[in-house]
């Protein structure tokens, strides 16, 4: 079953369209890379997913069932998200910003929850000691990987992620990319990944979302996408560096 379904999605601000008819369904275990200019509409077809965003017109399911938004805050608890900046805690430790989620859910007993925050410090090449260093000891890259154990540790079934290693240089960025497939090799969920960049999209994509202007110009995967893009704009997303 598809986790995440959209069917003729519309969302505006202020009466300017920001989706429009956005239908797609992200496939179970497979990540899907959202890729698009500035202002395409790509945060905004995050939060619509993770129910932040109740859409104008349209259908939005949740594991095959109307997302159902009196539930919504227990819902995105399913949902791992990772930001761009990520919004540790500053006054918490790493392994106390981990740990956070667990806290929240209260789904794991504390022994189950430290050997998982272990495993995903080390598939993220986050050395243990590091749990016990503060935010604003660690490298951007670094705290970003701390963002990502975080949203990994109730071990969601959906991991959302906007523009995640955005702000990192291109070295980290490639490092951290690899880390994220790694971890996806070794325990596979659907994950959907906003990024403007197009060889990000194509290096971590099973899937490939090309958004322009709220409507989806192409939706495939990545070797459909390369072999035979929509347009001549998907061609240039696709074959250009940044957007
Ligand atoms: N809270 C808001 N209020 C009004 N307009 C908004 C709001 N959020 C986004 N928009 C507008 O909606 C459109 C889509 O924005 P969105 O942030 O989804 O695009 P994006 O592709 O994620 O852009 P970026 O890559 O720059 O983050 C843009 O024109 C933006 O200006």
């Amino acid at each position: 079953m598809d986790p995440l379904v959209l069917e003729h999605v519309y969302h505006t601000y202020n009466g300017q369209p920001a989706l429009s008819d956005v239908s797609l369904r992200f496939h179970e275990k497979k990540i899907t890379a959202v890729v698009g200019r500035s202002g395409s509409g790509k945060s905004t077809l995050l939060q619509v997913l993770n129910g932040m965003l109740r859409p104008g017109q349209g259908k939005v399911f949740f594991q095959g069932q109307p997302f159902d938004y009196s539930r919504a805050a227990a819902l995105r608890l399913q949902m791992g998200y990772v930001i761009q900046g990520i919004g540790l805690f500053p006054h918490l430790t790493v392994a106390q910003n981990i740990l956070i989620n667990t806290r929240l859910q209260r789904s794991t007993s504390g022994a189950d929850s430290l050997a998982r925050m272990h495993l995903l410090m080390q598939l993220m090449n986050l050395p243990e000691a590091y749990g016990k260093k503060y935010p604003h000891e660690l490298s951007g890259g670094e705290q970003q990987r701390v963002g990502i154990c975080r949203a990994l540790l109730p071990n969601p079934t959906v991991l959302l992620m906007d523009e995640p290693l955005g702000a990192l240089d291109s070295i980290t960025r490639e490092d951290i990319q690899r880390e994220i497939l790694q971890l996806q090799q070794s325990e596979q969920r659907t994950v959907v990944i906003i990024t403007h960049n197009p060889q990000e999209a194509l290096a971590l994509g099973d899937y490939i979302v090309v958004l322009e202007a709220g409507k989806v110009l192409q939706y495939d995967t990545k070797e459909n996408v390369l072999k035979s893009p929509a347009n001549a704009l998907v061609e240039r997303l696709t074959t250009t560096r940044s957007v």
